[in-house]
């Protein structure tokens, strides 16, 4: 049986996890957030519990933790939330909806969030506390670095490798066997035909630097 998990964070991608959780009836202790002013009491009945000082009532054996923290850009507090509790010794819940499709042999780490509708193809590896979000599309042979957000709708053809702190914007499409470097963003709706270094923002069909 899974441990109890809390969700850090009370936005938008905190509430679909949440979501996620509870249709598969894991135990969710509540979320924190540090701006109790800007969040509800309840999120889908799921109760709020302050800011994150509140995990250090829990042992880190007792419980799971779940990230919480959405990007739109390269995931610089995501990562760092996760590299705080992670030296704290607590560990990170992988959450991934039922109706996703991940083949047999996908590698998966610490805390990765597979959302609904997803598909990810064999001979893949996904690096820990990334996100493949609603409907992103992973072929096969794809290596997915650590922190990485591949936003709704992406699709990565075969043989994509994506660095870590990447962020693929809503409904990229690379082609395969394309590099993207560390800490790059790929702007939304983007066609990626040739390798983008590390460090850059590239928009566009075809997808240019900028
Ligand atoms: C569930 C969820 O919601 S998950 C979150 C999903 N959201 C995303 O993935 C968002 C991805 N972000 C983007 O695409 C952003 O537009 C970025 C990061 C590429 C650029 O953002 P900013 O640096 O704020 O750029 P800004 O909005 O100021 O635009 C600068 C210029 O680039 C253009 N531009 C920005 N984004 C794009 C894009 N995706 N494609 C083409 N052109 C773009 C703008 O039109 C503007 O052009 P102009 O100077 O001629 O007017």
């Amino acid at each position: 049986m899974s441990l109890p998990v809390i969700v850090l964070g009370g936005g938008g991608h905190a509430k679909v996890l949440l979501d996620t959780l509870l249709i598969q009836n894991i135990s969710v202790l509540g979320f924190t957030d540090p701006k109790p002013e800007v969040v509800l009491n309840h999120v889908l009945g799921i109760q709020f519990l302050g800011n994150d000082d509140v995990v250090g009532d829990y042992h880190p054996d007792s419980l799971g933790l779940v990230n919480g923290l959405g990007s739109l850009r390269v995931p610089v507090a995501r990562k760092r939330l996760f590299d705080q509790f992670k030296d704290r010794g607590y560990s990170f819940a992988s959450v991934i909806h039922p109706s996703a499709v991940i083949a047999r042999d996908v590698v998966l780490s610490e805390g990765i969030q597979i959302m609904a509708g997803a598909v990810i193809q064999p001979g893949s590896s996904i690096g820990k506390n990334t996100i493949i979000n609603t409907k992103a599309s992973v072929d096969h042979d794809c290596v997915i670095g650590e922190h990485a957000h591949l936003a709704p709708g992406v699709t990565l053809s075969g043989g994509v490798h994506v660095g870590d702190g990447v962020h693929i914007g809503t409904g990229a499409t690379v082609i395969q066997g394309v590099r993207i470097g560390n800490n790059s963003i790929i702007g939304a709706g983007a066609l990626v035909l040739k390798e983008v270094p590390e460090g850059v923002t590239v928009v566009g069909v075809p997808a240019k630097e900028v």
